[in-house]
């Protein structure tokens, strides 16, 4: 991993070391549009052919159905069926507390105002499953989607070699109570839920993660149909000071450098020393794991910075903008009010970042690329509109309505001043 000083950094060198671009993403995008298009002309047929030609499988059809997967579920190992109950029940209570309905406001006397939440219908979920499978992912889009009351949910995955999903994702649809899975990966499951097919319904809003080609075309398919955010390649930013222990930090930066080779794992500590000693750990705990290729290309692409204080530290990650945020200090406290931009933070030493990715409650689904000065996390909010609602009585017309008539009259808009005028005079005589 090599070493930056904060101070030695300009901002044409901070802007490159926060910037998640890579030297392919025209590629990228380009061969992200060519399957957009090859989906929206050629409908199922482009969906098989991308199945053979990225996951290796001739498929018979498109989806699992009810019955396959109560059968697939069945062959959970019980140790997995009580994790994922567990992730489940926390997830569950820590989203459901999020249904609020706001009270009403009486802006002027007689001037009533509100929101309502309305679930969006029809939403598609997308479940990654090309490096590994994510039946956590499954959890983190399914129970906000279950608790908001959207009433089609529209799941797709990529096929296992053997056409079907393993029986971790069948099991989490049927705890779920979702009845079908389609069996489509990539940007070509963003592309059949944007635009439909003869056998993928077509969505309001598409959630979930995945890899470049899922985030790209997430964007491209925007003009058509809502996004959660982009959500792409993971990334952590631990922030260290002589109070962290250096191997838990190693351990988290390997955790998220495993899931692809393109995942960011960034270090910004106050010492050459804890440095020194997180890069010997780095080092021993790779070679002890097996998806130690993918997680050390991911490694070789991330970088230190070694900053004065921890105060300097937020300056930086703020820049950064992660996914996930890591406080790899016993004084993680001060620094809760410093930060602006982050997906998802994690407090102290003894708080792993993979507890958010399982099981403590929170969702995983977070903004990446520095996506997270604008965007929030995946929550029940994501799956609901919130629909404003008014209602004026005879008072309210009467408090108002000046204040209106001036307006649109400033604004030349001689309609919208009548359609108060007119009521103004149906209700002077009352
Ligand atoms: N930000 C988040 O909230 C979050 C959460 C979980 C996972 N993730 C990320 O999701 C990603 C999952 O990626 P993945 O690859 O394992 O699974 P994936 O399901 O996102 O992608 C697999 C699919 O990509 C397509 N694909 C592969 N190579 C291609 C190519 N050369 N051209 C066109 N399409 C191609 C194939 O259709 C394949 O089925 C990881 O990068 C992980 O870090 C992010
Ligand atoms: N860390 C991922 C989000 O970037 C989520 C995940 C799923 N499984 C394990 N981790
Ligand atoms: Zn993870």
């Amino acid at each position: 991993m090599k070493i930056y000083n904060f101070r030695d950094l300009n901002k044409e060198k901070l802007k490159e070391l926060c910037s998640r671009s890579s030297s392919d993403d025209n590629l990228v995008k380009s061969r992200t549009e060519e399957i957009i298009n090859n989906v929206k002309s050629n409908g199922d047929n482009a969906l098989l052919s991308y199945a053979q030609q990225f996951d290796n499988i001739a498929l018979s059809s498109l989806f699992i159905g009810q019955e396959e997967l109560a059968e697939l579920a069945k062959q959970i190992p019980s140790d997995v069926k009580s994790a994922i109950d567990i992730a489940y029940q926390n997830i569950h209570t820590f989203h459901a507390a999020q249904l609020k309905q706001e009270d009403k406001v009486e802006t002027m006397p007689g001037v009533v105002c509100w929101r309502e939440n309305r679930a969006i219908e029809r939403v598609g979920l997308y479940i990654p499953g090309g490096t590994a499978v994510l039946p956590s992912t499954f959890l983190m889009l399914g129970i906000p989607a279950k608790i908001a009351g959207c009433k089609e949910i529209v799941v797709c995955s990529p096929p296992q070699s053997d056409g079907k999903v393993n029986c971790y994702i069948a099991y989490v649809a049927t705890l779920l109570n979702i009845d079908k899975v389609y069996l489509v990966g990539g940007a070509q499951a963003v592309a059949a839920m944007a635009y439909g097919t003869e056998t993928v319904p077509q969505v309001y809003k598409i959630f979930g993660p995945g890899n470049r080609y899922v985030t790209e075309a997430k964007k491209q398919v925007q003009n058509s149909v809502a996004i959660d955010m982009p959500a792409g390649p993971s990334e952590v930013l631990v922030l260290a000071d002589d109070t962290a222990i250096p191997s838990y930090v190693a351990a988290d930066l390997l955790a998220q450098a495993e899931h692809g080779t393109d995942s960011q794992s960034i270090l910004a500590v106050t010492s050459n020393k804890t440095a020194a000693e997180v890069i010997a750990e780095v080092e021993k705990q790779l070679a002890e794991l097996p998806r130690r290729d993918i997680a050390k290309a991911a490694i070789d692409n991330s970088y230190i910075v070694l900053v004065e204080n921890l105060a300097q530290g937020m300056e930086f990650s703020n820049l950064y903008a992660p996914e996930h945020l890591i406080l790899a200090t016993e004084n993680y406290e001060a620094l809760i009010p410093l930060i602006n931009n982050a997906g998802s933070v994690f407090l102290g030493n003894l708080t792993p970042e993979s507890a958010g990715d399982y099981a403590s409650g929170t969702n995983h689904t977070l903004p990446t690329s520095a996506f997270a000065k604008a965007y929030s996390g995946v929550s029940v909010d994501t799956f609901i509109k919130k629909i404003t609602f008014q209602h004026l009585d005879n008072n309210g017309l009467k408090n108002i309505g000046q204040t209106v008539e001036v307006l649109a009259e400033a604004e030349g808009l001689q309609a919208h001043k009548n359609a108060v005028s007119i009521r103004l005079k149906g209700t002077s005589g009352q």
